[in-house]
């Protein structure tokens, strides 16, 4: 028999520790299948990898794999680059297979954001429709090393540089560990021919001048071994961020009252906490995620531990927040 080449057998190696381990779901490989496992494949080498290897892998292990995979309506040929890769699918025989067209427009927040919103919101519609267990997604440990640099890059703190998670929700990211020049080898020796996005080189986006410049410069001065270890810094401050997280979880049922948050509570908190209870408190409150930041959560913070009777604070959504008696409760604006 032929020798499987190494960047095939790491790919297909990931996506059954991903199957096998039972993370798509508990009932996976039981007697009862409850619904397939999606890939959700764009026809990028990384995406492409990953479908192969999942039919290959799914068949094996006796699992329903199907394929998603969205046409953003964005650039010339979407459509036929999208039936061309539904197309694929089905002669892997992954099934189900669908294209999910989607609206970009008319959302806010940059066109990159706009398409990622559309994406995983029609990748979830399909899951549910489906009745998925789990939506795979391509991204691999290079796309991890960058999403660190740039959450470093701008002081996202060790909520960013916690990187991407492998798990949140339905999706599950498999390739986290897989370099992204196995993906592109993986597609070369089964003769996939993958797609390149555009935006991937366009060096308006800083994710593509990380990818083509940033991390080359790192890794010629500091050594081969910078991606791995910039993924790696991920994991590791992951496991930290989600202990804080449990803490402070914790510390803010335990600091609520009927009108809003006891100062005494909070002050005696860890800094660390008191700042993950006041954002979470914040969201809480309908704050939108995206656009709470460092700074709003210090405003909150001086109201404990910088108080001189100073007036409410606003967050973002128009949410006003005052110190009276001892608590931080919410006020009308
Ligand atoms: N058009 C698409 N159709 C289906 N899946 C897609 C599409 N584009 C991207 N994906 C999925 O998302 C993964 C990441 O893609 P890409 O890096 O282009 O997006 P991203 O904007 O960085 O994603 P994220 O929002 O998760 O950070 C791909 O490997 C693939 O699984």
């Amino acid at each position: 028999m032929a020798r499987i080449p190494a960047p095939v057998a790491n790919v297909r190696g990931a996506v059954r520790q991903a199957l096998k381990s039972g993370e798509p779901g508990p009932a996976l490989g039981g007697p009862v299948l409850p619904g397939p496992v999606l890939v959700a494949c764009s026809g990028g080498a990384d995406s492409l990898a990953l479908a192969a290897a999942t039919a290959f892998v799914a068949a094996r292990l006796k699992v329903r794999a199907g394929l998603v995979t969205v046409d953003h309506q964005l650039q010339e040929g979407s459509a036929e680059r999208a039936s061309a890769v539904a197309d694929w699918a089905r002669s892997a025989g992954l099934d189900p297979v669908e294209v999910a067209t989607v609206e970009v427009g008319g959302r806010g927040g940059g066109p990159e954001a706009a398409a990622r919103e559309a994406r995983y919101e029609a990748l979830s519609a399909a899951a549910s429709r489906l009745g998925a267990v789990s939506v795979l997604l391509g991204h691999t440990r290079d796309d991890q090393a960058e999403t660190v640099l740039l959450a470093m890059a701008r002081g996202s703190g060790p909520r960013g540089v916690a990187g991407m998670p492998r798990r949140r929700g339905i999706f599950l990211r498999p390739l986290l560990d897989v370099s992204r020049a196995d993906t592109h080898k993986a597609c070369a020796a089964l003769g996939l021919v993958a797609w390149e996005d555009p935006h991937n080189a366009d060096p308006a986006y800083a994710r593509s001048r990380v990818r083509a410049s940033a991390l080359p410069a790192l890794t010629a001065t500091l050594g081969p071994g910078v991606v791995a270890n910039l993924a790696r810094t991920a994991s590791l401050v992951a496991a930290d961020v989600a202990f804080l997280d449990d803490l402070a979880r914790a510390a803010l049922l335990a600091s609520r009252s009927a009108v809003g948050l006891r100062v005494s509570d909070l002050s005696d908190l860890n800094p660390a906490i008191r700042g993950r209870v006041l954002h979470a408190w914040a969201l809480s409150l309908g704050a939108p995620g995206s656009a709470l930041s460092h700074r709003h959560v210090a405003a909150l913070d001086a109201l404990v531990t910088g108080w001189h009777g100073q007036g409410h604070t606003v967050l973002p959504g128009g949410i006003g927040v005052a110190r009276q008696n001892g608590h931080l409760v919410r006020i009308g604006l």
